[in-house]
C-alpha cells in the first residue's frame, strides 16, 4: 500500500537520450489519480487506467499506461525500476478501488446474485472479462471497482477481502474459474459434437474443438505446420455465432495478406451458408483495417506514398535515396563507399562460433587448402576479414602491393628462414605485418607471440623497412588511419579510385544485402522513434564496432531522407498508416465495434500491428483476442516482424489461455518428426510434439548431390531430370494413387533465392505431376505431395543463407535472437513441411548444407542419398554428407574415400553398396520411391 507520496523518473543516463523527460507521482493525498508530467502536467484518473505493462525497448525498459483516450509510455527505466513502477501503479489503483468498494458495501449482495446467475446456468465459457461484464451491469461504486480490469483481490486489504461473498472467488481466484471452465469445455464438446463433426467438410480434432470453445480474454493457439489453423479459425467464428455469443459485426478476423484474407472470407461465408457479400464479420488485412479506420474517422483515405503498394517499390526508393545522397552528401558518400568496399561483412571473432569449421564457413568465399579463402576487390584471396579490409582499402586507394610474397631471413645461427610478410609495397620496398594481437598484447593463438617476435627481430636484423598493424586496431576502428599514416610517411601516393570504378567492382549481392538491411532498419527506426545517439550506443554492443558505427550513421541519413521524402509529398507509408490508425483508436476518435478479434499468422506480427490490436482491445471494454500462429514458421523479420511478441504473448497482452494444435494433416510422420526435431534444435522455439494422421514413409527424405561442372552445379538440369523420373515412376504405380481420370499429384519446386528459379516462367507439363515453382518464403501456407528443394548448400546465398544473419540487425531489434541462423532454420522448416509424401533435397556435391547433416543425425537411415537417376549412393558414415568414392592408393591398391576430403578424411576398404555394411544400421530399406 502506498502510505506516502512516491516520485518516479527515468534513470539518469537515459535522460541524455530522451527528447521528452517525464515525472510520475503517486500521492497519498490524491488517491484517485496518478500525477504525470510528460510534456505538460496531466493527471490520469485511476478509474480510467485499463492496462499497465512493461516491456524492453532498444536500450531500456518502458512502462506503458493505457487509459481512456490516451497511452503514456514511460521510457528510460532499468528492468528493476520498471518492475517496481508497474507494481506500485497496480497497488495504487487497487488501493483506490478498495476505497470505492468499501464505500458501497451494501451493493455486494446484488453483485453476488448477478455472478451466481451466470455461473449457475453453465451457459457459456467464462473469462475474467465475462464475469466483470456481469458485475458492471450492477449500478454503484462497488460493482464499478470490482469490474475494473486492474482489480486484483490480492492487492486490497484482507479485512475487505473477507467481506466479499464466496461467488467472488470466480473473479478473484483463477483456480475456481478454471475449474468451472474445464467442466464447461467437456460438456460443450459433447453438446456440440454434431456441429464440430462436420465443419467445412472435416470432423475437427479434439484440440481444434477445444480451441473453438475456449474464450479467455486473451488466447494464443500455438499451431504446427499443416495442423489446420484455417479450419480452426473458421470453426471458431461459426461456433460463437451459432451460440449467439457475438453479433457478426462484432467479429474481426485479421489475416497476413490479401489472398489469405480472401480465402478465409470465402470459407467462413461457405460455412455460414451465406454469400460472401452478405458476410457481416470483418475479414481483412491489417493494411485494409488501418486504411478503413483512417477513412472512416477523417472522411478521406490516407495518402499512401506511390511506392508502397508495389512489391519492389520500397527497394527502388531506397536505391534512389542512396544515389541522391551520394551526389549531395560527402559524409554519406564516404560511409557508403566504406561499407561496400571495406566493410562488406562483420568481423566476428572466431570464439563466437560453435566450431572452427563454422567460423571458416562464415569467412570463406571459396574452399582452399592453403587457407586463403576470402575474396578481395584486388582479386586476390586472403586469410582473414581484417586482411580483406586492408587489401580492399589499398585497392580503393590504388596502392600497389603484394600479398604473402615469400622472402628469406638469415637467422642468428646462419640458417635461412623463409617468411611470407602479409603485405609488401614494392614502391618503397616496405613490409607490413598485420598481427593478431589484442589491446593488452596477448594473442588468441598458441606460440603466436614468439613467432611474432621472431619476425620483428628478422626485419630489424635485415634492416628492412617494416611496419605493423594489429587486430586491436581493427577492433577499435583505428586500423586504416594507422595504415594511411604509415604509407603517407613513406610518400606512397594514395589515389582514390573514382566512385564509378569502385561501385563497378562491388558484387551486386553486397549492395542488395545492405539495401535489404536498410529497409528493415528504416521501419524500426521510424516505428520506435530511435535517434542516432541510440543507434551509436547500441553499436557499442556489436562485435564489429567500426562497421556498426558506419552503418548506424549511414542508415540514419537514409532514414532522415526517407522521412523527408514522405513529408514533402505529404504521403505516408504502411507503418505510418498503421501508426495513425493506432492513434485514432487510442484517442477515442475511432470507436471500435469489435469485441472478438481473431488474428491469423500471429508469429509474423510486427510492433505497429501488435499496437493496433492492443489499441482495439483496450478501447472497447471486455474485448477478447484470439491469436493463432506457429512460432516455428516465423520468417518475416526483414518485413519488421518480431517473434518475441508471439513467444512473450502474456507479457504483451496479459494473462492468456494457451492451446496447441499438434496434429498435422499434411506431412507423413517421418517428415513431421524430422522437421520438428530439426527446428527445435533452437532451444528458444516453443517445445511441441507433432503427431501426423499419415504414417511415416520410410526414406521419404532423399538427398541428391549434384556434380559441379564449370564451377557450379546445374540445378535446373538436375531438377528437370528428377521431375521426369518422378513422373515416370508415378505412371508405373498409377493404380495406387490415381483417384480419377486426369488426377495428378502435386509437386512444389522450392528455392531460397529467386535467381535459382529453373523455370523462368515456363513450367514444364507432365502427365502425372502438376509442378509449381516458388521461393521458400512464398511457399508458406501451401502444400504438395512431393517437394524438390534446390541448392541446399553452404554459401553466403545458400541454406542457411549466411548473408541474412547480419549482426547489424541488432542495432534496431529490441530483443535480438541469440541462436545462430534462427530465422534461416525456421525458413528451412517451412520448406521441409510443405510435402506430405516425400521431399528431394538437391545440393552442391562439394558444399552440402550443414542442415543436411543435421537431418541425417536426426533421421539416420531414413535419409537416402541417391544420384539424380535414383541410384543409391554410399553415404560417408563419419561426416554423413559425403559419399564414398573409389580412390587409387599407393601400389595401385583401391580403397574408398569420402568425397568431402580434406574436411572429412574417412576411408574404407570396400563400398557399403558392394555388400559390406560399414556402419549404418543393417535394416531393410526401400530403395525406390514409395507412395502412400
Ligand atoms: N480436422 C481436419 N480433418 C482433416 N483434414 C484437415 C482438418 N483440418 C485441416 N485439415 C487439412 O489439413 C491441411 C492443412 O491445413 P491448413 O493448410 O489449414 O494448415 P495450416 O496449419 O494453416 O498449415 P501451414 O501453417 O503449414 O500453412 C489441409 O489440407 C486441410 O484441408
Amino acid at each position: 500500500m502506498i502510505g506516502r507520496s512516491r516520485t518516479y523518473r527515468p534513470s539518469l543516463w537515459a535522460r541524455i537520450f530522451l527528447s521528452e523527460s517525464w515525472k510520475l507521482v503517486l500521492s497519498a493525498s490524491s488517491s484517485d489519480r496518478i500525477r504525470l508530467q510528460l510534456g505538460a502536467d496531466d493527471d490520469i484518473p485511476c478509474l480510467d487506467v485499463a492496462e499497465v505493462s512493461s516491456s524492453k525497448a532498444l536500450l531500456w525498459h518502458t512502462v506503458e499506461i493505457r487509459s481512456k483516450g490516451r497511452v503514456d509510455a514511460l521510457s528510460g527505466l532499468t528492468a528493476k525500476s520498471a518492475q517496481t513502477l508497474r507494481d506500485d501503479l497496480l497497488a495504487f489503483v487497487n488501493q483506490h478501488l478498495a476505497e470505492l468498494i468499501d464505500s458501497d458495501k451494501e451493493r455486494l449482495r446484488e453483485v453476488d446474485t448477478k455472478i451466481r446467475a451466470i455461473t449457475d446456468s453453465n451457459q457459456q465459457y467464462l473469462a475474467h472479462a465475462d464475469v466483470s461484464r456481469a458485475i458492471a451491469s450492477v449500478p454503484g461504486n462497488a460493482s464499478f471497482a470490482l469490474a475494473h480490469p486492474l482489480f486484483d483481490a490480492n492487492l486490497i486489504p484482507a479485512t475487505l477481502r473477507a467481506y466479499l461473498p464466496t461467488s467472488f472467488s470466480m473473479l478473484t481466484d483463477p483456480a475456481v474459474r478454471s475449474r468451472y471452465n474445464e467442466n464447461f469445455v467437456v460438456h460443450e464438446m459433447q453438446k456440440f459434437d454434431g456441429f464440430f463433426s462436420n465443419l467445412g467438410g472435416f470432423s475437427l480434432s479434439q484440440e481444434q474443438r477445444e480451441a473453438c470453445i475456449r474464450l479467455e480474454d486473451n488466447n494464443l493457439l500455438v499451431a504446427s505446420a499443416g495442423s489446420g489453423k484455417s479450419a480452426t479459425m473458421v470453426g471458431k467464428v461459426a461456433y460463437v455465432l451459432e451460440k449467439g455469443l457475438y453479433q457478426p459485426g462484432e467479429i474481426l478476423v485479421l489475416a497476413f495478406n490479401k489472398s489469405a484474407a480472401d480465402e478465409l472470407k470465402e470459407r467462413i461465408a461457405k460455412q455460414l451458408g451465406i454469400d460472401e457479400d452478405a458476410l457481416e464479420c470483418r475479414v481483412t488485412t491489417f493494411h485494409a483495417l488501418g486504411r478503413g479506420i483512417i477513412e472512416e474517422t477523417e472522411g478521406k483515405p490516407p495518402q499512401l506514398a506511390n511506392w508502397v503498394e508495389h512489391p519492389a517499390g520500397e527497394a527502388r526508393v531506397i536505391d534512389k535515396i542512396i544515389r541522391e545522397l551520394m551526389d549531395t552528401n560527402e559524409e554519406f558518400k564516404r560511409l557508403w563507399i566504406d561499407l561496400l568496399s571495406i566493410l562488406p561483412k562483420a568481423d566476428i571473432p572466431a570464439e563466437v562460433f560453435d566450431s572452427e569449421a563454422d567460423y571458416n564457413r562464415y569467412i570463406a568465399d571459396r574452399n582452399d587448402q592453403s587457407g586463403s579463402t576470402i575474396g578481395t576487390l584486388a582479386e586476390i584471396y586472403v586469410r582473414s576479414l581484417q586482411e580483406q579490409r586492408i587489401a580492399n582499402w589499398l585497392w580503393v586507394h590504388s596502392v600497389e602491393f603484394e600479398y604473402e610474397k615469400q622472402i628469406s631471413f638469415e637467422e642468428e645461427d646462419g640458417s635461412q628462414r623463409f617468411v611470407q610478410p602479409d603485405f609488401h609495397y614494392p614502391l618503397t620496398d616496405t613490409f607490413h605485418e598485420h598481427f593478431a594481437i589484442n589491446a593488452d598484447g596477448s594473442s588468441p593463438f598458441d606460440n603466436y607471440l614468439e613467432h611474432m617476435q621472431g619476425k620483428r627481430a628478422g626485419y630489424k636484423r635485415e634492416e628492412l623497412d617494416f611496419f605493423e598493424t594489429t587486430s586491436a586496431q581493427a577492433r577499435d576502428g583505428t586500423l586504416l588511419q594507422r595504415l594511411e599514416a604509415e604509407l603517407v610517411k613513406r610518400d606512397i601516393p594514395l589515389i582514390e579510385k573514382s566512385t564509378e570504378e569502385i561501385l563497378k567492382a562491388i558484387e551486386p549481392v553486397v549492395i542488395t544485402h545492405y539495401q535489404k538491411l536498410i529497409g528493415v532498419c528504416i521501419k524500426h527506426i521510424r516505428a520506435s522513434q530511435l535517434t542516432l545517439e541510440m543507434l551509436l550506443e547500441r553499436a557499442k554492443s556489436l562485435h564489429d564496432k567500426p562497421r556498426a558505427q558506419h552503418f548506424a550513421r549511414a542508415v540514419w541519413l537514409i532514414t532522415q531522407a526517407y522521412s523527408r521524402k514522405l513529408d514533402e509529398a505529404k504521403r505516408i507509408d504502411f507503418d505510418s498508416m498503421i501508426g495513425d490508425a493506432v492513434r485514432l483508436v487510442e484517442t477515442g476518435r475511432y470507436q471500435s465495434p469489435y469485441s472478438l478479434i481473431l488474428v491469423d499468422e500471429f508469429q509474423d506480427i510486427s510492433d505497429p500491428r501488435a499496437n493496433l490490436i492492443k489499441a482495439l482491445k483496450h478501447q472497447k471494454p471486455f474485448t477478447k483476442v484470439f491469436a493463432v500462429g506457429d512460432d516455428w514458421q516465423s520468417i518475416y523479420r526483414f518485413a519488421g516482424s518480431d517473434i518475441t511478441i508471439f513467444t512473450q504473448f502474456e507479457a504483451n497482452f496479459g494473462a492468456c489461455w494457451q492451446g496447441r494444435l499438434e496434429q498435422t494433416y499434411r506431412c507423413n510422420q517421418l517428415l513431421a518428426d524430422t522437421a520438428a526435431r530439426f527446428v527445435q534444435r533452437n532451444p528458444a522455439q516453443i517445445t511441441k510434439t507433432v503427431r501426423s494422421t499419415r504414417a511415416g514413409i520410410p526414406r521419404s527424405i532423399r538427398v541428391i548431390p549434384v556434380t559441379v561442372e564449370w564451377r557450379k552445379p546445374s540445378f535446373p538440369a538436375a531438377c528437370f531430370q528428377l521431375l521426369e523420373r518422378l513422373d515416370t515412376f508415378l505412371e508405373s504405380i498409377a493404380g495406387q494413387w490415381r483417384q480419377q481420370e486426369g488426377h495428378k499429384l502435386k509437386v512444389l519446386v522450392l528455392w531460397r533465392y529467386n535467381l535459382l528459379d529453373p523455370f523462368g516462367g515456363q513450367i514444364p507439363q507432365f502427365s502425372n505431376i502438376e509442378v509449381t515453382g516458388l521461393s521458400f518464403h512464398r511457399s508458406k501456407g501451401l502444400e504438395a505431395d512431393y517437394t524438390v528443394l534446390l541448392d541446399v548448400s553452404e554459401g553466403d546465398y545458400g541454406v542457411p543463407s549466411r548473408i541474412e544473419d547480419d549482426e547489424l540487425l541488432n542495432l534496431v531489434i529490441p530483443r535480438p535472437e541469440t541462436y545462430a541462423y534462427a530465422e534461416e532454420r525456421r525458413l528451412f522448416y517451412v520448406a521441409l513441411t510443405r510435402a506430405s509424401r516425400g521431399t528431394f533435397i538437391l545440393c552442391n556435391r562439394r558444399k552440402p548444407s550443414r542442415y543436411i547433416r543435421e537431418l541425417c543425425e536426426i533421421a539416420d537411415d531414413d535419409v537416402r542419398f541417391e544420384a539424380v537417376d535414383g541410384k543409391e549412393l554410399d553415404q560417408c558414415p563419419r561426416c554423413l554428407v559425403g559419399q564414398m568414392v573409389e580412390r587409387q592408393g599407393r601400389n595401385n591398391t583401391t580403397f574408398y574415400g569420402c568425397n568431402q576430403f580434406p574436411e572429412c578424411s574417412h576411408t574404407q576398404k570396400t563400398t557399403r553398396l558392394s555388400g559390406e555394411k560399414i556402419c549404418r544400421q543393417d535394416r531393410e530399406r526401400p530403395t525406390t520411391l514409395q507412395v502412400k
